[in-house]
């Protein structure tokens, strides 16, 4: 067997602007224009949610570099914390170990770090490190990572779009559109009302049978939820996503059994690692799960959880993350559709999810891309080199 190369240097590096952190948008984009979130019980934090630090974080670049050459990359959600973590913390358990090594390697970053990490920003950290393990691997082994996962097991794949304008996404080919909900409890009966208007008219403007949801980001509680869910179903709302704290599986369980029969309770894009998903698959807190490879633990992990919820009979839709999730749903069963995110500030056209971060990154084409647009080495784009990275921190 050919000698396996080492991994010698690991580097992070941070971006801002768009990309992994798709939340740091200029003004004026439908993602930032007076969307629910657990913060706007506070009117100075309602209209926009740059204004509580949404994109606080920035992006995380993580660079490996092997002793044959090879280099992988990934980015993500985290920014210079991250970057701190990746340079102080893990690149220990990388640095000498074999690019083969990615599930000793994952075990060691998730286990040192469990005195701090476990979700959130650490588990954030890992996973784009993961990534950008199985992307050096691709690119050791000349394979797309698709193919490292065992193949894909359909020729396309279709996707929802998420945005402002579901009636746009109907006509550039998307199965179904995905509203930012806009109005929270602490907008009372009006914004309701206002919510369940914005349905109405997306319904009339699509017609019967174009799937549409509402995306919640955790800003409801229980009796606003069942409320929401139940004004919606006139309007033949498919799921209702996120309504609840990404904590409170309890909730989430109690409002599985308040929705209207046949309308879908979906969650888990702030969810981390097998054992969170686990809570939600074994409470009965949803019908789908919506995994962030770049937020739950990487492929590694997220390889886990999905057979996790394939013996719970969940589908494994994750939440939009570009050719990381892709190349991830090619290869699943229960992964049938993908999200596609409208980037474009007016949802009015089809732009790379982590534009401008990443070259070469494929586009749906009539809301569906050939699996044949990711047969290339690892996840199969480049950093742009018109992005000015920033080493925060080296090791
Ligand atoms: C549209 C939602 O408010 C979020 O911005 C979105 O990123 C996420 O929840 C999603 O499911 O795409
Ligand atoms: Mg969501």
């Amino acid at each position: 067997m050919k000698n396996v190369p080492t991994i010698k240097h690991v580097r992070a590096f941070t971006l801002k602007g768009g990309g992994a952190d798709y939340h740091d948008q200029s003004d004026g984009h439908w993602i930032d224009d007076h969307i629910a979130t657990p913060m706007s019980k506070y009117p100075a934090y309602r209209q926009s949610r740059r204004s509580f630090g949404i994109n606080v974080l920035g992006t995380l670049v993580v660079e490996i570099e092997a002793s044959d050459g090879s280099v992988g990359f990934a980015v993500t959600t985290g920014g210079e914390p991250a970057a701190y973590i990746v340079e102080k913390h893990l690149a220990r358990f990388l640095e000498g170990a074999r690019v083969t090594d990615i599930e000793r390697i994952w075990e060691q970053m998730y286990l040192s770090t469990l005195y701090y990490g476990r979700k959130g920003l650490v588990i954030n950290t890992i996973s784009g490190v993961d990534l950008a393990l199985w992307d050096l691997l691709g690119k050791v082994r000349q394979e797309p990572v698709h193919q490292l996962l065992g193949g894909a097991v359909r020729d396309e794949l279709q996707f929802y779009a998420t945005g402002a304008r579901p009636d746009l996404a109907q006509k550039m080919g998307f199965i179904g559109g995905k509203l930012p909900l806009h109005h929270g409890p602490s907008e009372g009966e009006e914004g309701l009302r206002k919510n369940l208007e914005e349905l109405c008219v997306m319904r009339e403007r699509v017609g019967p049978d174009f799937w549409l949801m509402f995306d919640c980001w955790m800003s409801l509680d229980l009796n606003y939820a069942t409320r929401l869910a139940q004004g919606a179903q006139e309007y033949g709302l498919k799921w209702i996503e996120e309504a609840l704290s990404p904590d409170d599986y309890w909730g989430y369980a109690a409002l599985r059994q308040n929705v209207p029969k046949g309308m879908l309770v979906t969650t888990g894009e702030h969810e981390a690692t097998r054992w969170g998903f686990r809570m939600l698959l074994e409470m009965g807190c949803c019908d789908i799960i919506q995994p962030d490879v770049g937020w739950c633990g990487g492929v590694t992990e997220l390889l886990k959880i999905s057979a996790l919820a394939d013996a719970h009979g969940a589908l494994v839709i994750p939440h939009g993350s570009s050719v990381y999730s892709y190349h991830f749903v090619a290869t699943r069963h229960n992964s049938p559709f993908a999200e596609f995110l409208m980037m474009a500030p007016k949802a009015d056209e089809v732009l790379p999810m982590f534009h401008p971060q990443l070259l070469g990154e494929p586009v749906p084409v009539n809301g569906r891309m050939r699996i044949s647009e990711l047969d290339k080495p690892g996840f199969g784009v480049d950093l742009n080199p018109e992005c000015q990275l920033h080493r925060p921190y080296t090791h």
